[in-house]
């Protein structure tokens, strides 16, 4: 006798998200585009907000109370988040949590550091108006994927310090492709790089478009380059020590002579080196709480300028152009 088959679970980032009514009269009216993995893009305010997310990014904007002390990485999506959560975690909680390979007790060995550094719109605020907070010492570490124009009010009247990252944008394309590939549910097939590539370049891709995200950024650390940050995940890969040291002068925790002599920084860019946290069983075998996602999806290659083994000439000078075009007299190069 064969037994009747119950269909497989689908993961939770998968299946559909209660929306409150409020939520659900907003997007009704917002332009909105086929999200790449599941449910769609509304642009609200100018930019693009996965369905999924957009009442944690209300809620954040409503609720989060910022202290002088907090510590927000904001990012691009694609762009090194994780390993500037693990970097910015082994940073400042250095005189708890040694760095060093002795340290068979380093929270970054058994979590993943988007558990110990939540997101506003995909943990603390996803499914809760009014998470409790009251566990997080200071310095509080979050992060965001938002955009500085939609970061809560309390963010930008406080001292509270945002360390922003981005990264090119022909390597985020590339990440993306194969992450929301890695995602979709079988049976709907994969995204073409060219279908992903003309979306980035409408600028409709999550939390997009790319190139506002990054000008607003970068505006706010010229005009407050003390509490904000600036750095390209090129740079960090180029010269890790340097960034890391200039990282922790701007959080007010520089190293000190004996931790140099110690070889502290080092000890950091090794424990959160993309081959060590990448080979970490935490990292192979487990998924973050919230939303299902598996730990390994946030490790590829690691590397800077794979895009040069995807894309086309065609589409490296469209993308050049646009990015020319849209950064132009700001400064700011990719
Ligand atoms: N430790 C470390 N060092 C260097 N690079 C790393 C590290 N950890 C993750 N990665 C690479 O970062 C890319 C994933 O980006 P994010 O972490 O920003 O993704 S997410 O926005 O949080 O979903 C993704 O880039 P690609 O490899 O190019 O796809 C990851 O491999």
């Amino acid at each position: 006798m064969s037994l009747p088959q119950t269909p497989p679970s689908l993961p939770q980032y998968l299946q559909e998200i209660e929306l409150s009514q409020e939520t659900r009269d907003l997007i009704s009216k917002l332009p909105t585009e086929k999200a790449l993995i599941s449910g769609n893009l509304h642009q609200y305010k100018g930019f693009w907000f996965p369905t999924r997310y957009i009442q944690g990014v209300l809620a954040s904007q409503k609720h989060f109370q910022a202290q002088d002390t907090d510590i927000l990485l904001a990012t691009t999506p694609k762009s090194g988040t994780t390993w500037l959560k693990a970097i910015l975690f082994a940073l400042v909680n250095r005189v708890h949590y040694h760095p060093d390979p002795q340290n068979q007790d380093h929270p970054l060995l058994t979590n993943n550091s988007h558990a110990l550094v939540p997101s506003f719109e995909s943990n603390l605020y996803f499914k809760k108006q009014i998470p409790d907070l009251t566990s997080y010492a200071p310095p509080r570490l979050f992060s965001a994927h938002l955009p500085l124009e939609s970061l809560p009010q309390s963010v930008k009247e406080s001292a509270c310090k945002v360390v922003y990252l981005c990264r090119n944008p022909k390597d985020i394309i590339v990440s993306l492709w194969h992450y929301t590939n890695r995602l979709r549910h079988r049976s709907m097939g994969t995204n073409s790089l060219e279908e992903v590539f003309q979306y980035f370049c409408r600028g409709v891709s999550p939390f997009g478009p790319f190139w506002d995200h990054v000008s607003g950024y970068w505006k706010g650390s010229l005009e407050r380059p003390e509490t904000v940050f600036f750095i390209k995940y090129e740079e960090m890969k180029e010269q890790p020590g340097l960034h890391l040291r200039r990282l922790a002068e701007f959080l007010g925790c520089p190293f000190s002579p004996e931790e140099e002599a110690q070889g502290v920084v080092d000890n950091i860019l090794r424990l959160c080196s993309f081959e060590n946290l990448s080979n970490l069983d935490v990292n192979k075998t487990g998924k973050l709480s919230k939303t299902g996602v598996e730990h390994s999806a946030f490790f590829r290659r690691g590397e800077a300028g794979d895009w040069r083994n995807c894309l086309t000439a065609e589409m490296v000078e469209q993308l050049d152009r646009i990015t020319e075009e849209k950064l132009q007299g700001s400064g700011l190069k990719f």
